[in-house]
């Protein structure tokens, strides 16, 4: 059966690493039999500067009308002063809200072959291997009202506003995820403070009420972004509200050794679901073939899983990506002295090799079998 993929590279890297996804996924496909249609759409300011939106309509249709989406990144100082009501990012918030992916997945894994890359100790960081699910439709984001007040504008507004089914939703999401994982929940929030953490603590122990084998702890979010770095291997599953859950990621991608390895599903109640790496559009490198492919592609990898239910294509992808890590090769985000250094083409072509390769051994062997 065709799977109709909606695939969108936005800005700067956007368009490089996404390379690395389609390449992956005709691969994947070449080699397992599968059927995938690609639909390109206009996103961020590559979109505004065609249509003069951040989201046109079009690439909302061809979304809705896909069975998956692929996402690059979006954003630049080539937007920096448009009108707040357009920004690039402005897109990205309003395709995620238009299709109710209300749950964002952040998996976090401290690669063996990466483990001198990160800035932390090893032996702090070398079992880790954690789940952030993060709320992606409500809170701050997207409260109402905000905006400038005041004569000469000097007062700045935004209101951070859930309502108990938002928070419902994605705290139960988040145990069905620890539960099938090692059974251990945090929830991230400000409930000394905030009055919307305050219900989302009352939300997350009358969800604990189902799952009684699943260990739930409540943590401030201050304190846990010290634990983060100081003990990562304490946390499995993370569930915080999104603008917690944005900068939680961002640190936690130290642990990985950069933020071109961490991956995200953003995900509704069906199948359909939105995948993109949790880095942005990276301007500082953009066009120099220097940018991480492997959080786009292992994005992939999880639109193979969590979409199509296309487990053992989606472990073909990060077994792929281990293989050439194994072989010492990085981009340059990844501080390993030792390592063979090569370019986005380079290491995107190096893992649809592997691939292939692995996939022509599988034959081989099945054949003796
Ligand atoms: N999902 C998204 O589209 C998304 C996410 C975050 C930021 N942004 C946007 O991206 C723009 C730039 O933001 P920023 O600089 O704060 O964050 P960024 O994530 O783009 O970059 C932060 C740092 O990490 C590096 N980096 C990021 N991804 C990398 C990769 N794949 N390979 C190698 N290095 C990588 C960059 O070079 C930079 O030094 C802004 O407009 C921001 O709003 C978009
Ligand atoms: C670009 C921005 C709107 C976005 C967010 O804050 O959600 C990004 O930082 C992310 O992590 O996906
Ligand atoms: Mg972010």
């Amino acid at each position: 059966m065709v799977k109709r993929i909606a695939v969108l590279p936005g800005d700067g890297i956007g368009r490089e690493v996404m390379d690395g996804a389609v390449r992956v996924l005709k691969a994947v496909s070449d080699c397992f039999g599968h059927d995938f249609k690609y639909t390109e759409g206009l996103i961020g300011g590559a979109a505004i500067d065609a249509a003069g939106t951040p989201l046109p309509k079009a690439t909302l249709d061809v979304c809705k009308e896909s069975d998956a989406i692929l996402l690059g990144a979006v954003g630049g100082p080539k937007w920096a002063d448009v009108s707040p009501n357009i920004r690039p990012e402005k897109g990205l918030l309003a395709i995620r809200k238009a299709l109710g992916l209300f749950a964002n997945l952040r998996p976090v894994t401290a690669y063996s072959q990466l483990i001198n890359a990160s800035p932390l100790k090893k032996e702090i960081i070398e079992n880790v291997d954690l789940l952030i699910v993060r709320e992606l439709t409500g809170g701050i984001y997207f409260g109402e009202p905000s905006e400038r007040r005041g004569k000469n504008k000097e007062i700045a507004v935004d209101t951070l506003l859930y309502d108990k089914e938002e928070v419902h939703r994605i705290v139960e999401k988040a145990f069905q995820f620890a539960q099938a994982r090692s059974k251990k929940l945090t929830s991230v929030d400000k409930a000394n403070v905030l009055e919307s953490s305050r219900m989302w603590r009352e939300v997350v122990d009358a969800v604990s009420a189902g799952y009684p084998d699943v260990k739930v702890e409540h943590m401030l979010v201050d304190s846990a972004a010290m634990k983060l770095i100081q003990s990562p291997e304490d946390f499995d599953v993370i569930v915080t509200e999104n603008m917690f859950g944005d900068i939680l990621s961002d640190e936690a991608s130290i642990i990985a050794g950069s933020l071109g390895m961490l991956p995200s599903a953003s995900l509704r109640s069906d199948n359909v679901g939105l995948y993109e790496p949790v880095h942005g559009s990276a301007p500082d490198i953009a066009g120099e073939n220097k940018a991480n492919p492997l959080a786009m592609m292992l994005s992939a990898a999880m639109m193979l899983r969590h979409s199509f239910q296309m487990e053992k294509e989606a472990l073909a992808v990060e077994n792929a990506v281990s293989a050439v890590l194994n072989e010492g090769c990085h981009t340059a985000d990844l501080n390993i002295p030792s390592g063979h250094c090569v370019g986005t083409d380079e290491m995107i072509q190096k893992v649809v090799e592997h691939i292939n390769e692995n996939h022509a051994i599988s034959g081989i062997l099945a054949a003796y079998a």
